[in-house]
């Protein structure tokens, strides 16, 4: 088994500083890089970050702006948003030792280039070994220590294996696999579908009209997933299935609260990142590109480029023409 006794945690937001309270509880050395060093020694200094209230930072986490001495550690967890992680990625290059597992925490496709997180690392850093964790975990629970499950997939299942025994504690359990696409997929099309699901929230249509977007979400989500290779066992798994439940049904989460706001005519909050507004349209244009229908995510990319209305768009859904459940 690989010995990994350090982590470095890439970005200092919400999850960033989840993880590295995590990793602190499977017993690792931390390091969190904030961009800013004046961010990173207010973090240092009071232990608490704005993005994450109510969380003190465990003492054994030392945060740094300095790059170079983040990338000494054994495994780097990638925690900025999707869009800005060939950015982070760029800048830790230079400074990696080779074979170095670089973990993309982020969920999203890269716009323009239609990359997934793993590509965007092995693009960036080609001598790193890229894996991707993804799952039901809001950044919160995991911090406070409330027990949650993620998956981890690298290539190579040993290396995914060893990543787990070096994250993984008693309230916070990664499954490994290998299945690389499979977690991207799904950590990235949920955010979009949860988005959905807090429209039918917002707009006041049901439980059961929640239940059935969710459902039909899920359908799409699959559909998408075999399309690009995934395994189905993935996509009804913690990374696809597991933070599609989580997502499209609690209010912790920002996809979910920014579709509410929407279903209600209100402006979101943009202060709170919603992966899933950026996701939108890179993933109907991928689905396009594999041929793969996606009604609702095609109805969320429409409603956020002003395209269709709210109600032109649910409408447009209901009346599509009856069809076999698949
Ligand atoms: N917050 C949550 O509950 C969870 C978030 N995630 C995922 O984690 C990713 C990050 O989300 P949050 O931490 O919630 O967002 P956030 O907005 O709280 O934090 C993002 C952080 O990344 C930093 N950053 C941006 N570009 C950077 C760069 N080039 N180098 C270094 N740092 C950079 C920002 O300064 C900011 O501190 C997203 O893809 C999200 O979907 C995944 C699971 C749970
Ligand atoms: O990915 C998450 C939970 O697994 C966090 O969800 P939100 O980004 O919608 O808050």
């Amino acid at each position: 088994m690989a010995s990994f006794n350090s982590v470095a945690v890439i970005g200092a937001g919400a999850y960033g500083s989840a993880l590295a309270c995590a990793a602190v509880r499977a017993g690792r050395d931390v390091v969190l890089y904030a961009r800013s060093a004046e961010n990173a020694a207010q973090i240092q200094t009071t232990r608490r970050n704005p993005k994450l209230p109510g969380v003190s930072l465990d003492v054994g986490i030392g945060v740094t702006a300095d790059i170079v001495a983040a990338a000494q550690a054994d495994i780097i967890l990638l925690a900025t948003p999707a869009q800005n992680l060939r950015e982070a990625a760029t800048t830790l290059a230079p400074h990696l030792e080779p074979a170095t597992p670089v973990v993309a925490c982020a969920k999203g496709i890269e716009r323009g280039t239609h990359r997934f997180m793993t590509e965007v690392i092995a693009e960036t850093i080609p001598g790193a070994i890229p894996a991707i964790l993804s799952g039901p975990n809001f950044a919160d629970d995991l911090a406070r220590g409330l027990p949650t499950a993620v998956t981890l997939a690298a290539r190579d299942e040993r290396l995914a294996s060893d990543l787990v025994q070096a994250l993984g504690s008693a309230t916070f359990r990664p499954y490994h696999t290998t299945d690389v696409r499979g977690v991207e997929i799904g950590g990235a099309a949920k955010n979009v579908l949860a988005i959905a699901a807090g429209i039918v929230v917002g707009r006041q249509l049901g439980a059961s009209a929640l239940a059935a977007l969710t459902t039909r979400g899920f359908s799409e989500l699959a559909r998408l997933g075999r399309a690009c290779g995934a395994r189905s066992e993935t996509l009804a798994g913690l990374s696809g299935l597991g933070d599609l439940i989580l997502s499209c049904s609690s209010l912790q989460s920002r996809n979910f609260a920014f579709g509410i706001a929407l279903g209600r005519g209100e402006a979101p909050n943009r202060d709170k990142l919603a992966e899933g507004e950026f996701t939108a349209p890179v993933l109907i244009e991928l689905a396009a590109s594999q041929n793969v229908d996606m009604p609702v995510s095609n109805a969320v990319a429409a409603i956020l480029s002003g395209k269709v209305t709210i109600d032109a768009a649910i409408e447009g859904l209901l009346t599509r023409p009856f069809k076999a459940e698949e």
